[in-house]
């Protein structure tokens, strides 16, 4: 990485991240989620706020015990109370580093802590003192920074310096600041503040403005070199910054940021599908990076483009964040070349259906469904491979109705070799109505042996399969059905038997013409 500068991640899931959930994390699952967030090679993890209940002490002592490889950090305010607490909770640590606080901006000194900027500074350089009794690494923040008149920033962040903190971390506590005007605070900063080179600046972006991340890289991109990040970017109100974004971000566009992470890339999805699972937080399908569609095509120019070159719209691979492939969705929106893709993933090929048949099917499919799975897929070339399009029966129009405790009823329209015939008949279900009517329709003696219902696919809108068994002049024969309606599929598999009867009349008819032609040749 010669010639690019580092930026450290500081992943506050355990700490920040954890203030947003309704209830907190038990110890089990604060060690789990800090395995996960370790896995990912962060710089440093701020794992809790040892002071403010024995649970949370013991866990970020379990975690200072049990944790190896990032530097494990801890939260106090200003007071002596919170950084002994975090001191010993953090004594186990291979590299520890205690985090102080203090608000800076003139709305919290007024109301909340009702003080002057100088009480405060004399606060935060008594708490830097303390705290580095317990460790060189002491990290200090200015509190609402964002909305702090940038020379009071100057002078506390100075006198911070000189007590003895090695980070000095912005945060933009309530989201308020946009991207350049972020910027500028960096820059000033490292303009005016004498002593800024003793320390790293590190930046603490939320996200009511969904801006956080952009904020973050802006502050990156003048002079800051620690972000501070959740994984999914929760956090409190609309979360912090994200990391699995900023650290793709970063990896994805080297050409205009000259810096790396040690994130362990191929670690985010599953790390974020923890955090997401253990904190009940639900990904949006749409969320960068980790969300269920970020590496989904639905269209099918899209698909199109990524089975012939996948960055036509993909900026980055799925591989490169753990994911195992990209998907592509089937639905109304997807074209030709995806079907075929993925019949041949499934091992068919093109002379075992018809493309434009197939298709056809599917877009009607797709309509109804939404969205159309391997299965479905599977079985409309089946179904394909059952059905002679120039059969002379033919499924026109179909309606039912049940109403509890009465009849049902249906009509039927059915096409006999291209005319079309309507029936209308009740019946004790809709499955025997339409039955009814189609009987009326045709006339043809057929009688139900069997019948047998089979769902396709797991979900609500799983296609409903229907299998016949049915007889006629002593003959059986086996009809079958599919749709998302199992009334359709009931009256397809009976189109599909009276069909098969007309097709073994044919053979039966051509069968005669042929032993008539041979006893008159014989003659
Ligand atoms: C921006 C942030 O995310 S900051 C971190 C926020 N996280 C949390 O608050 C979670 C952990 N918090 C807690 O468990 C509790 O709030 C505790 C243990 C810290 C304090 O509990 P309590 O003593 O009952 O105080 P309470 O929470 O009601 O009020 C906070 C007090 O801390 C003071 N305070 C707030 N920030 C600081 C600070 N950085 N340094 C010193 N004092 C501070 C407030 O002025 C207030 O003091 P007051 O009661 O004298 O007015
Ligand atoms: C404690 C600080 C860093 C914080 O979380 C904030 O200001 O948002
Ligand atoms: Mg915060």
């Amino acid at each position: 990485m010669s010639g690019q500068d580092k930026v450290w991640i500081f992943d506050t899931t355990l700490r920040d991240g954890e203030q947003a959930l309704r209830a907190s994390l038990s110890h089990k699952q604060k060690i789990q989620l800090a395995h996960a967030i370790a896995r990912l090679n962060v710089d440093v993890m701020e794992v809790g706020f040892p002071v403010s209940s024995p649970g949370d002490f013991e866990s970020v002592h379990s975690i200072a015990t049990q944790v190896k490889g990032p530097i494990i950090c801890g939260l106090a305010r200003a007071v002596s109370a919170d950084i002994e607490a975090c001191g010993q909770a953090l004594a186990n640590a291979e590299r520890r580093r205690i985090h102080t606080f203090i608000a800076t901006s003139p709305l919290h000194l007024q109301y909340k802590l009702r003080r002057t900027l100088e009480q405060a500074t004399e606060q935060a350089v008594a708490a830097i003192q303390l705290a580095r009794r317990y460790t060189d690494d002491v990290e200090f923040s200015c509190e609402d920074a964002g909305r702090t008149p940038i020379d009071d920033l100057c002078r506390i962040v100075e006198a911070a310096i000189k007590a003895g903190a090695r980070t000095i971390n912005i945060p933009d506590t309530v989201g308020y600041t946009i991207p350049n005007e972020f910027a500028r605070i960096i820059t000033d900063l490292r303009n005016k503040v004498p002593n800024i080179d003793q320390a790293i600046l590190s930046v603490h972006c939320h996200n009511d403005l969904g801006l956080a991340v952009a904020n973050s890289i802006s502050a990156v991109q003048a002079g800051a070199r620690q972000i501070e990040c959740t994984v999914n970017g929760i956090g409190e109100r609309a979360g912090n910054c994200s990391l699995e974004e900023v650290a793709m971000i970063i990896k994805t566009r080297p050409d205009i940021l000259p810096f790396y992470t040690d994130i362990k890339s191929t670690e985010i999805y599953r790390s974020s599908h923890l955090v997401s699972q253990i904190c009940h937080m639900p990904i949006q399908p749409n969320k960068a990076i980790v969300g269920e569609n970020a590496f989904a095509h639905s269209s099918g120019i899209h698909q199109d483009g990524v089975l012939k070159a996948q960055n036509t719209y993909e900026i980055m691979s799925p591989e490169q964040v753990g994911i195992r492939q990209n998907e592509l969705n089937l639905t109304s929106r997807s074209g030709r070349a995806v079907i075929q893709h993925r019949l041949s993933e499934m091992g068919y090929t093109s002379e075992d259906y018809n493309l434009d048949e197939i298709y056809k099917a599917f877009v009607t499919l797709a309509d109804q469904k939404g969205r159309v799975f391997d299965y479905d897929l599977e079985a409309l070339v089946f179904f394909q491979n059952l059905q002679d399009t120039n059969e002379p029966y033919k499924l026109e129009f179909l309606s039912s109705s049940t109403h509890t405790g009465h009849v049902a009823s249906a009509t039927v329209g059915i096409s006999i070799n291209g005319q079309t015939h309507t029936e209308a008949a009740t019946g004790n279900g809709p499955v025997e109505a339409s039955f009814q009517a189609i009987q009326r329709i045709v006339g043809t003696d057929v009688k139900m042996v069997d019948f047998n219902l089979q769902a396709k696919g797991s979900g609500e809108d799983a296609l409903g399969q229907v299998d016949i068994i049915a007889e006629h002049q002593g003959r059986r024969y086996h009809g079958a059905g599919l749709a998302t309606d199992i009334v359709r599929s009931s009256v397809l598999a009976y189109v599909h038997v009276l069909n098969l009867i007309e097709r073994s009349k044919q053979v039966d008819a051509a069968k005669q013409a042929r032993r008539l032609s041979e006893s008159q040749t014989e003659k």
